[in-house]
């Protein structure tokens, strides 16, 4: 009964704590039948005027400490299994993230990780902390109190004892309709996380098409779903209670109706009436109260399948047999790729990344040229042919391997929520003052972060929201300088900034490609035009390749594509 070994197996520490919280309980529930026995003792003392002892007084005390202690206990080692499951469950999902990298979106968005992490766990506190020990605590209560009220009435005894299972077999009966409606309603919860992260993120675009009503409707809609998938939780959790508090008090009076029948026969004292009726209810509160914390751990249960999803995923291989010699050039051979395995995105793709040489890939909008970028960071997996770095295959080598030599600036580069300089320390620790400068002078940066107060210690905002949308794409930029890999990747790199920055950091860009291996992918063919060695795709395949001249030469894509832009773009001559 949702006894989870792998749950359990996940964070083998609690389960000390739990053992102890179990340990605690019953200790509590030993004094409490000692308080009750004492009670009973003292009823029957009295009718027959007998004296209490001073010695019986002080056992009394005694009990009495004994269970507030128990119960100090009880709740402690209950808070400590919790704790430590719950710590042990977010490391295990955090540390599988960043095993997944990249990749972690391909398991699920990202709204439902953020969910997962904290409300999902947060779930399973009741599971470990509660109901685990009190599964344990509900076989082992009622055994006990059988043992204790055996001697004083064999019938009470037998009956409470069978009425006890009751409570769970209602249990099981409930558990196939809540599972249904428990993983329906953290769809629903999910689905409502993701509508609500999405619309909070693109507002302005929401409002700036009018769209913000629709889009509220829309999120009413999910939130209403969501408000009848909860009610539909309580209720059913509602209605169990009301079966298993019927079994319970139902239970409780036959048994203490047997004891009223056998002292109405004078086969047991009143004082044994009173501790027969007196423990007839502590019978089935374990159980109870099992029955309780049943349906807030069925909601950790239902929470943990999404865990166990996101820790099963399929992480990107690994291995690292070879080491790179970033001398040598890296190579595309014949690569083919699809994203969803049916439309092919790359098709026999070949092209040359080599060291002190500036490449370029352009070509049509949807050609395939930021998946190239991709597959060389090894966010995804080539299907077909290979990727080399001199003789060493990319499978072979690990993405922290990679990541050492290599470093890719895109359009999308994230800006993280801290100040300028901690952004750029992110690419070089121990970098200095001086390279610092180096680096914001290069991408153009230097005179805006010397007009700003705080200077690198400005904070830019929530994926640098507070930075507009150059000074974003300038400040990765500098990020990527001062990283200083031996091979860096510019997808759209300056597609955000004043043509006048635009021209100077591409001239840092091409003096970068003196000393490096430089792929640069862009839309604006002037930029490239003095690029060793340009690959043109179209449709997923390289076309052409070679120097710009070669290729306006040829008159084929490149030429076409260069007197289009030039149509276009009539301020700038190309050619
Ligand atoms: N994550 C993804 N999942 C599924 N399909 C994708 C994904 N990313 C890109 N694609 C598809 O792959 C194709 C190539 O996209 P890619 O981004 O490589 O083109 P691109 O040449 O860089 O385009 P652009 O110049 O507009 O940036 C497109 O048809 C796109 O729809």
């Amino acid at each position: 009964m949702m006894i989870n070994k792998r749950l359990i197996g996940l964070c083998e520490e609690s389960k000390k704590y739990m053992i102890l919280t179990v340990v605690a309980n019953w200790i509590a529930l030993l004094c409490n039948i000692s308080i009750i026995l004492w009670i009973g003792q003292f009823i029957n003392k009295l009718i027959v005027h007998e004296e209490v002892s001073l010695l019986s007084m002080l056992s009394l005390i005694l009990f009495l400490g004994g269970r507030f202690i128990s119960n100090l206990y009880y709740g402690k080692f209950s808070a400590l299994a919790s704790e430590n499951a719950k710590v042990r469950l977010r490391d295990q999902i955090y540390k599988k993230l960043l095993r997944l990298g990249t990749n972690y979106q391909q398991v699920d968005g990202t709204s439902s990780f953020v969910q997962i992490m904290v409300e999902g766990v947060e779930q399973l506190e009741v599971y470990f902390g509660r109901y685990l020990p009190q599964f344990f605590y509900a076989l082992l209560a009622p055994l006990t109190l059988f043992v204790v009220i055996l001697p004083y009435s064999f019938k009470a005894a037998l009956i409470l004892l069978i009425s006890v299972p009751l409570i769970p077999i209602s249990i099981i009966a409930i558990m196939k309709i809540a599972k249904r409606i428990l993983k329906n309603y953290w769809k629903s919860y999910s689905n409502l996380g993701g509508t609500f992260l999405e619309n909070l993120q693109g507002l302005t675009t929401l409002k700036v098409f009018n769209q913000d009503e629709e889009r509220h409707q829309k999120m009413n809609q999910e939130a209403e779903d969501f408000r009848i998938m909860t009610m539909k939780v309580l209720s059913m959790q509602l209605n169990s209670i009301n079966i298993m508090d019927l079994v319970a008090f139902g239970g409780a009076a036959a048994g203490t109706i047997t004891a009223l029948i056998q002292y109405s026969r004078g086969e047991i004292l009143v004082g044994h009436l009173l501790i027969i009726t007196l423990l007839s209810a502590e019978f089935f509160i374990p159980m109870r109260l099992l029955g309780s914390y049943f349906h807030i751990a069925m909601n950790g249960m239902a929470a943990s399948d999404r865990i166990f999803k996101v820790l099963d995923a399929k992480e990107p291989e690994e291995v690292e047999k070879s080491t790179i010699k970033v001398e040598e050039s890296i190579a595309l051979e014949n690569v083919e790729f699809s994203y969803d395995e049916t439309r092919p995105i790359l098709k026999q793709v070949s092209l040359a990344i080599k060291p002190t040489n500036l490449t370029a890939i352009v070509g049509e909008s949807g050609s395939g040229k930021s998946t190239v970028a991709s597959l060389l960071m090894k966010t995804y997996k080539v299907h077909k042919g290979n990727i080399k770095w001199g003789e060493v295959n990319f499978n072979d080598i690990s993405s922290s391997q990679l990541y050492n030599h290599m470093t890719l600036v895109s359009t999308n580069s994230y800006i993280m929520g801290t100040t300028i300089r901690e952004n750029l320390l992110m690419a070089k620790l121990n970098a200095t003052d001086e390279e610092i400068k180096v680096a914001l002078e290069l991408a153009q940066l230097s005179e805006f972060v010397s007009s700003l107060k705080e200077g690198l210690d400005t904070p830019v905002g929530e994926g640098g929201n507070l930075l507009s949308g150059g000074q974003k794409q300038r400040l990765a930029l500098a990020r990527a300088i001062l990283a200083n890999r031996e091979v860096m990747i510019f997808d759209e790199a300056t597609s955000n900034i004043d043509i006048e920055s635009e021209e100077a950091i591409w001239k840092a860009i091409h003096e970068l490609a003196k000393t490096k291996a430089v792929l640069v992918i862009s839309h604006r063919l002037v930029n490239v035009k003095h690029a060793d060695c340009i690959y043109v795709m179209k449709q997923g395949e390289v076309v052409e390749s070679g120097t710009h001249e070669s290729l306006y030469a040829n008159q084929s894509e490149y030429f076409r594509m260069v007197n289009k832009q030039n149509e276009l773009e009539q301020v700038r001559e190309v050619e």
